[in-house]
């Protein structure tokens, strides 16, 4: 796959580089373009039927924990396929999410943060899908919090090659409170990178994501789309609902449980609705594997309350995702030292 050769520059800032001490004039012109930045509008390609005018290409979505590229993901594809916590390290899949819009059809990729404080068999394996996931995609993503650009930050991007148009999503944006600072810090960050674009903007504003979608149009390839226009994700149901789990699992715990906690799908079946107008069926047995007795007994909670919820939580909201009706049983698991153990870890289904 190869990008357009052309590479636009939404933001120049050949003008203002170099000076290290912001003058005001240089300021208000930093100030001027950003306010552009966020305006500008790019029009999508109309939408048309022929395979010939289709573009189509991969997108990966890349940063260190917790910066938002689940958000970002889901986002962008318009459906929640990828789940969030405020927890870092809640990603652990490279997942594709498609949205098709006018002519154009994204593949998006997101990756798990870049770990680097612990060097246990589940972080080797989480950094091995990040490099995976960056080589031979047509444009790249990569996430910072807007106005911050921390050691760990410089990790993930020293992973990402030169060859490939890479945006620098500034996200977060809402959280800035000084706006004035925002155009400074990305004069900035014209020095650690080649960035073909600066997009300063939050995942959660909706008002954001035509105006990302259509900066990231122009750099994927024509060719003829890979997936059918209303497919969104190309992972399973099972896939989903490991997620869901674990999604609800840590957002009900907060932070006392352990990121190593995980969810295994033990059965996964799918019975045919039984009458005309009736949902399917989905029986499914979940178990959580925590690395100890202590982190079983905060997933149970007084009397079985936690769980439950998780169990209720994850259903109500498979159920819609789904279109089927679901029956879920859920286990919890002591197995400790697993993410130490390769092949555990590979056992749980990480790569
Ligand atoms: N204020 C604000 N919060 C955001 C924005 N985007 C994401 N968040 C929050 O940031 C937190 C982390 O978001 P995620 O999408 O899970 O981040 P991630 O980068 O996928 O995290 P990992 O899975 O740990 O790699 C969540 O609490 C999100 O709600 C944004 O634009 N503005």
């Amino acid at each position: 796959m190869t990008a357009p050769k052309k590479v636009a520059a939404h933001a120049d800032f050949t003008g203002a580089k170099g000076q290290k001490d912001t003058q005001p004039e240089v300021q208000e012109n930093l100030d001027a373009m950003l306010e552009g930045l966020l305006k500008s509008t790019p029009k999508l390609a109309q939408p048309g039927t022929k395979a010939e005018d289709q573009r189509c290409g991969l997108v990966a979505i890349v940063g260190k924990p917790n910066v938002g590229k689940s958000t970002l993901l889901n986002a962008l594809v318009g459906q929640k396929i990828s789940i969030t916590s405020r927890k870092a390290q809640t990603t652990r899949h490279r997942i594709t999410g498609m949205h098709t819009l006018g002519n154009t059809q994204f593949v998006f990729v997101d990756t798990p943060g870049f770990q680097t404080l612990h060097a246990n068999a589940l972080n080797k394996s989480l950094n091995k899908t990040v490099q995976g996931a960056v080589a031979d995609v047509d444009l790249i993503l990569f996430v910072v919090e807007a106005g911050s650009f921390t050691p760990a930050d410089a990790r993930v991007l020293a992973l990402l090659g030169k060859d490939i148009p890479t945006l620098l999503i500034a996200n977060k944006l809402d959280n800035v409170h000084r706006r004035g600072d925002i155009a400074p810090w990305l004069q900035t960050m014209t020095d650690k990178h080649k960035f073909a674009e600066f997009v300063p903007m939050s995942a959660k504003n909706a008002k954001d994501i035509p105006r990302l979608l259509a900066i990231c149009e122009k750099y994927l390839p024509e060719q003829a789309w890979w997936y059918a226009e209303d497919e969104l994700t190309d992972r399973s149901e099972k896939f989903l609902a490991s997620e869901l789990v674990r999604e609800k699992l840590f957002r009900l715990t907060g932070d006392e449980l352990p990121y190593t906690s995980t969810v295994i799908i033990d059965k996964f079946e799918e019975e045919p609705p039984q009458k005309k107008g009736q949902k399917r069926l989905l029986r499914i047995a979940a178990t959580i594997v925590v690395e100890r007795d202590t982190h079983k007994a905060m997933v149970i909670g007084d009397k079985g309350e936690r769980i439950k919820r998780i169990g209720m939580e994850t259903r109500v909201e498979l159920e819609k995702l789904a279109d089927a009706k679901v029956f879920l049983e859920m286990w919890v698991k002591v197995r400790s030292g697993w993410a130490d153990d390769e092949a555990r870890v590979r056992s749980f289904g990480y790569e």
